[in-house]
């Protein structure tokens, strides 16, 4: 690959040329400020995005289709030159990290996390956080899958949110295990069978899912990260047709976050909860008086047809899901902690946890109590907390609480979500 590039001038059509997002990508991107020190140091080189004048047309005259198309192909190329070239570098990255056994030692979650951000920082539209985010993430599966596909077990079958949770964080080079349980993810994880699990930790109209909480009493797995994801429902079954339907299956969890629309619509209809969305539509699928609740794209990969949807009682309905791994990573700059307390009922015992915290005006995300199953009257206290347990203030505040307070255990520092 040759390191010059003739360098035009882009304006995207209709916008002025995006000055912040120069600026930006200089700042942060090291390889940027000094490409050609960099290409001779390091082959494969960077090459700078060229730019490119749009046609020049009054504002209301129709664009030449095939000029624009003309414009598109040759911005595809560089953006396919580009994307292998950032290819290469991270295999140099990969080296760079030294001879490593397995993919899950090559991945770095806080990397990833600043990378997303860079790219949110930059965003001038027109496109969405949200898309570009998705296709970022994707270009760096794909650089990671180089070494070898991560592998992330999920709550299965195909078809679940939870596989919809995973091909968002991890995108869709990672290799995904569909496991029956929650408890099977935490298992295969802690075996190494799956390098890392996503599972749901909450729904923003239901609460926690408390049976996942309760598996950190007795796991050693850290949370690495953690995925939001905006969860359609919708009504799938083999007829596409409301009047047969009898019987709706679909997880606990669905059938709540449904309830004031089946109530309306399908009064008389049978509700049973079964373990996952998936499930439901295989069951669904046997017979035409039956119908499942599940994401769209599980309509697709059974081969249903779509009733009725969104159909979720709350439009805002999102899933947080945490991402299980062994091993813990450094701060990314925007960090949550997740903090697992053991109280005995003792006055004050739970004030002199929480008032180092509050004392260093460390916020505080959530705080759940679950019985402890080690003793009688014992309680677990799920805390998260903003920032990283290796920086200060949180650092302090945890050395402090380890002293006088007694029992407390980082379940992980990971990364803020991206959108
Ligand atoms: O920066 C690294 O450590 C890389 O391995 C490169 C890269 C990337 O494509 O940007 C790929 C995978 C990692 O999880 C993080 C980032």
């Amino acid at each position: 690959m040759s390191s010059s590039r003739t360098t035009k001038t882009t304006t995207r059509p209709g916008k002025p040329a995006n000055k912040r997002a120069g600026k930006a990508a200089a700042a942060k991107n090291p390889a940027a400020g000094k490409s050609e020190k960099a290409a001779a140091a390091n082959k494969p080189v960077r090459k700078t995005a060229g730019k490119r004048t749009p046609p020049k047309a009054a504002p209301a005259a129709k664009p030449d289709l095939l000029a624009v198309r003309a414009q598109i192909d040759g911005i595809d190329r560089e953006i396919q030159a580009l994307i292998a070239e950032r290819a290469l570098f991270a295999h140099q990255v990969g080296k760079a990290k030294g001879k490593l056994a397995a993919a899950v030692e090559y991945y770095r979650p806080e990397r990833e996390a600043q990378v997303l951000r860079r790219v949110v920082d930059r965003n001038d539209g027109p496109l969405t956080d949200e898309v570009l985010v998705r296709l970022f993430r994707e270009i760096m599966s794909a650089c990671l899958a180089q070494q070898e596909p991560l592998k992330i077990g999920y709550l299965g079958p195909e078809g679940t949110f939870s596989q919809q949770a995973v091909h968002k964080h991890f995108g869709h080079s990672a290799r995904g295990l569909p496991l029956a349980s929650v408890e099977e993810v935490f298992n295969e994880v802690a075996s190494g069978t799956a390098d890392f699990g996503v599972v749901p930790v909450e729904n923003s109209g239901q609460g926690t899912i408390q049976s996942t909480l309760d598996l950190f009493l007795t796991s050693p797995l850290m949370i690495c990260g953690e995925v939001e994801l905006r969860v359609h429902q919708y009504l799938l079954s083999r007829t596409g047709h409301v009047e047969d339907i009898e019987r709706v299956y679909s997880h606990g969890l669905s059938l709540a976050q449904c309830k004031n629309w089946l109530r309306k619509n399908l009064p008389q209809a049978e509700r049973q909860a079964v373990a996952s969305n998936a499930e439901a539509v295989r069951r669904a699928k046997k017979s035409d008086d039956a119908a499942a609740i599940a994401g769209e794209n599980a309509a697709h990969v059974y081969g249903m047809k779509v009733v009725a949807g969104p159909i979720e009682d709350r439009s805002d309905n999102t899933t947080r899901f945490l991402v299980i791994g062994r091993a813990s990573f450094p701060p990314s700059g925007n960090d949550r902690t997740s903090l697992m307390v053991s109280i005995r009922d003792q006055p004050g015992a739970l004030y002199r946890i929480l008032e180092p915290l509050a004392r260093r005006d460390i916020s505080m995300n959530r705080i759940e109590s679950r019985p402890d199953h080690g003793a009688l009257w014992q309680y677990a206290f799920f805390i998260d907390v903003g920032g990283h347990a290796e920086e200060s203030p949180l650092k302090d505040a945890l050395a402090e609480i380890d002293r006088y307070a007694g029992d407390v255990r980082v379940l992980g520092s990971y990364p803020v979500a991206v959108p």
